[in-house]
C-alpha cells in the first residue's frame, strides 16, 4: 500500500493548496482545534481542505479548524454587527470532516485566546469581548485562568420533550445492550444526551461507531453519555461526568456545547432546576456550566474552562 498526501480531485496536494497558510494550535479540555487567522477573508477553504488539515496522520491534526475573520468580511458577521457593531471577529467553525457548525463551546475560547495571543484584541482578565458566531453573538468574558462564555439560550429540539419526562429520543451505541431513551437539546448546535447506569457502562461505551439516533434531529446531532454525580448535588453544586460522540468528528475528549446540553439535561431529569452551577467532568478536563437568567429574563447557559495554544506553524507543501 503506497501512503500518500490526500490529493484533491484535480490531484494536488491538498496542504499546498491550503498553503502556505500560517497556523496556531490549541485546545480547551482536549478538544483541539487549528486556528487561522484571515484578515481579509481570503482563505474560505473547502471542506476537503478542512479535513485535510485536519487529518491526523497527514496533516496537522485536529477536531476542528476555527478561521479568525473580521465581521465586516463575511455575511453572517455583517448581520451581528448590525445590532452589535462590537462584534469585530467572526468565528468560523469547521469539524474534522469539513462540515460546518453553528457552534462550538470549547472553540470560543480557544478563539479569543489566539486572537489576544495574536494581539488582535486587547482583553484584560475581567473583560468582556463580543464575538459573531452561525449561532448568533457570544459574549466571552477572560477570566484568570481562561474564559467564561455566555452561550445563549438552550431549548429541546422537540418541544413535547418536558411533556415526556425529557425522554423524547431513542440511541443504539455499541457497548449498551438495548437501545437507550433519551433527550435532544440545541445549544445552536444540536445534542442528544444519553443517562448512562455506571461508571463501567460510560467507561465500556465503543464510540468508534457512530450512534444511531431516532428520530435523528434534521442536521445531525452531537451524542454525549451522561453519569450524573453520586450525590447529583453537593454543596449546592450539581456535577456529572460525560463521552461525547461528535458530530462531524467522533469521538473527542471534551465538547463544550455538550457539556452545556448535558447540564441542562441532568437537571431536568433530576428537576433540580435550582441549581445554578454544574460541575462537568469529560475525559480531557473539568468544565463549568452555570445557568443565570439574561437581561431579557431568558434563561441563559454560561460555560467556563481553559485554553491553552500549544504551537505555530505554516501549512505548505513540506
Ligand atoms: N467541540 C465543540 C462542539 C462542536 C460540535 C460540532 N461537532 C457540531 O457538529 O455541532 C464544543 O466544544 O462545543
Amino acid at each position: 500500500m503506497s501512503i500518500t498526501e490526500p490529493l484533491s480531485a484535480q490531484g494536488e496536494s491538498l496542504l499546498a493548496v491550503a498553503g502556505p497558510l500560517s497556523y496556531a494550535k490549541g485546545h480547551g479540555t482536549g478538544n483541539d482545534f487549528v486556528l487561522i487567522s484571515d484578515p481579509a477573508n481570503e482563505h474560505d477553504l473547502s471542506p476537503v481542505q478542512v479535513a485535510a488539515i485536519c487529518d491526523r496522520h497527514r496533516g496537522i491534526g485536529g477536531d476542528g479548524l476555527i478561521r479568525a475573520v473580521p465581521s465586516e468580511n463575511l455575511a453572517e458577521g455583517r448581520e451581528i454587527l448590525a445590532t452589535q457593531p462590537e462584534a469585530r471577529w467572526f468565528m468560523d467553525y469547521r469539524n474534522a470532516d469539513g462540515s460546518i457548525s453553528e457552534m462550538c463551546g470549547n472553540g470560543v475560547r480557544v478563539f479569543v485566546h489566539f486572537l489576544v495571543s495574536e494581539k488582535l484584541v486587547d482583553l484584560p482578565v475581567g473583560a468582556e469581548l463580543f464575538i459573531g458566531t452561525r449561532a448568533g453573538l457570544k459574549t466571552v468574558t477572560r477570566l484568570v485562568d481562561g474564559y467564561s462564555v455566555d452561550m445563549g439560550a438552550w431549548e429541546f429540539i422537540y418541544p413535547d420533550a418536558a411533556g415526556k419526562g425529557g425522554l423524547d429520543s431513542v440511541v443504539q451505541t455499541e457497548g449498551l445492550p438495548v437501545p437507550r431513551a433519551a433527550v435532544s437539546v440545541s445549544m445552536g448546535n444540536p445534542h442528544t444526551i444519553v443517562a448512562v447506569a455506571s461508571q463501567t457502562e460510560l467507561g465500556e461505551l465503543n464510540l468508534f461507531t457512530t450512534p444511531v439516533v431516532d428520530p435523528l434531529p434534521p442536521h445531525g446531532t452531537n451524542v454525549e453519555y451522561v453519569l450524573p454525580g453520586e450525590p447529583l448535588v453537593e454543596g449546592g453544586r450539581g456535577s456529572l461526568r460525560m463521552r461525547v460522540h461528535e458530530r462531524g468528528v467522533g469521538e473527542t475528549l471534551s465538547c463544550g456545547t455538550g457539556a452545556c446540553a448535558a447540564a441542562v439535561a441532568t437537571r431536568h431529569w433530576a428537576q433540580a432546576q435550582a441549581v445554578a452551577n454544574w460541575e462537568v467532568t469529560v475525559p480531557g478536563g473539568v468544565l463549568g456550566v452555570r445557568f443565570a437568567h439574561g437581561a431579557g429574563g431568558t434563561e441563559h447557559v454560561f460555560l467556563s474552562g481553559p485554553a491553552v495554544l500549544v504551537a505555530r506553524g505554516s501549512i505548505s507543501e513540506a
